[in-house]
């Protein structure tokens, strides 16, 4: 080491998410070194802490549209905001201490920005004038309206209950330029998951699905970096065992009853045709889309085909499949030579199954096997993000949020009370 550089420090970081799932609070206890390059980052500790039943089901509302106070809002806020700092300090017990928090919180609202004429994101333009507001409010520079979204659990709130920097509300400042301020974890998977020679796909399927392609790590392999949202991964999946089931079950475990049933190609092939798959990315979705209206809608086409309940599960699971392996053939540069799973849709079997299927002889696996965990590996990203915001060093890819420039990411506030 040159004797003027300084020694990289690590650094105990707590990255904390609740994804659209809303399955309860992932935590990530990480030491962190290096900055992008020599990035490194070892998971000290990882754990879910599930929601307390009533707040589950007051943000599923909230998510669901139904209409709430400012003040049940703030509510709802402060407890999210509780049961996060509860789970920061969870995660630390047995280990050192931590020095920064990462809370992505708990997104409620999304609204992607509106690119193109006739495109999504129209609603909130609809929305605006409904309520009598001027739209050119919402319109970015370039004349297009801006994209919103709402992530729950105030990070001074945290800081306070923790007595821990938190960096928290990562999305605005892009959503703000422009961009769609999701997916945010590419530019992480960047750093931790290329390869010198391969090409891979980094594949989370949570609530919804998102990937990040990564090509091999050549000159200009930064620049060539995409990502987007590809739609449903298990909300529709979660909402139909729920339906199916009488309430009694809230996930297909490991597929098995999807497996039972036989797909019906002829719907996928229908919902395929939905605008949302052909949406060329930078692209964004939530629940808002693929949420409970959604759901219906596809119930009712099944009824056309006479489906049992296994039927349906095995549809909908072969749905998230193609729409996966359908936007990579569509909208990547090339085919990836790795797929690597990683959220709770990797522990689906009939799913992953499925997916390779489809995918001939591009290997399936999870991001556990190039040694990052595919449960906590979002959790660990907002651990880097607020890593980075800390160090002054730009969140967003610009490829994968369609922003027009990088920028820092997150709103610090110092945790000394
Ligand atoms: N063993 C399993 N078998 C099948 N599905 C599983 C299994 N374990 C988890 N899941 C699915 O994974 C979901 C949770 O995934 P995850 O925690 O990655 O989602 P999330 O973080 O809320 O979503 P997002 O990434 O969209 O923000 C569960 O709701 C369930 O559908
Ligand atoms: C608005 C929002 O919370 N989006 C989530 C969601 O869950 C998956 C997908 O949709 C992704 O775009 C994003 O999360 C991850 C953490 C991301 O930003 O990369």
């Amino acid at each position: 080491m040159h004797p003027t550089e300084k020694p990289v420090v690590p650094t105990r970081v707590i990255g904390l998410i609740s994804g659209t799932s809303v399955d309860g609070i992932d935590a990530a206890l990480v030491e962190i070194s290096g900055t992008e390059l020599d990035l490194k980052v070892e998971l000290v500790a990882g754990a879910t802490y599930p929601y307390p039943v009533e707040l589950r089901e007051r943000i599923l509302a909230v998510g669901a549209g139904v209409a709430i106070s400012m003040a049940e809002l703030a509510e709802i806020d402060d407890a999210i905001a509780q049961v996060f700092a509860q789970a920061a300090q969870n995660i630390q017990i047995g280990h050192q201490p931590a020095t920064l928090i990462g809370s992505h919180g708990q997104t409620v609202y999304h609204r992607p920005p509106k690119e193109r004429a006739g495109e999504q994101g129209s609603r909130g333009r609809e929305m605006l004038t409904t309520h009598g507001l001027n739209p050119s409010y919402l319109l970015t520079a370039h004349g297009t309206p801006l994209g919103y979204s709402l992530q729950l659990g105030r990070g001074a709130l945290i800081a306070y209950l923790t007595n821990i920097a938190t960096v928290s509300n990562f999305r605005v400042a892009d959503i703000a330029i422009g961009g769609h301020g999701a997916p945010l974890v590419p530019r992480v998977d960047a750093y931790l998951l290329s390869h010198p020679q391969e090409g891979r796909c980094i594949q989370n399927i949570g609530g919804i699905g998102n990937v990040a392609y990564i090509p091999p790590r050549h000159s200009d392999w930064l620049s060539k970096i995409r990502g987007w949202d590809t739609g449903p991964g298990n909300s529709l999946l979660d909402l139909a065992v729920e339906h199916l089931s009488g309430g009694a079950k809230t996930y297909d475990e490991d597929g098995n009853w999807a497996a039972s049933g036989t797909p019906c190609h002829q719907l996928v092939e229908q919902w395929l045709n939905q605008d949302y798959f052909h949406l060329p990315p930078p692209k964004s979705t939530g629940r808002e889309l693929f949420g409970v209206t959604y759901l219906h809608q596809c119930l009712k086409d099944a009824q056309a085909y006479q489906l049992n309940p296994a039927d349906v599960l095995a549809t909908l699971t072969e749905l998230t499949a193609a729409s996966i392996f359908h936007s990579y053939r569509t909208f990547l540069p090339e085919m990836p030579q790795r797929v690597l799973l990683c959220g709770g849709g990797s522990r689906n079997l009939y799913l992953k199954q499925r997916l390779q299927l489809l995918l001939g002889s591009i290997p399936v696996s999870t991001t556990d096997e190039v040694g990052l965990s595919a449960d906590f590996k979002e959790a660990i990203a907002f651990a880097v993000l607020a890593y980075w915001r800390h160090l002054g060093i730009p969140g967003n890819l610009p490829t994968a949020t369609g922003a027009p420039q990088e920028v820092l990411l997150g709103e610090i506030y110092q945790g000394q009370f």
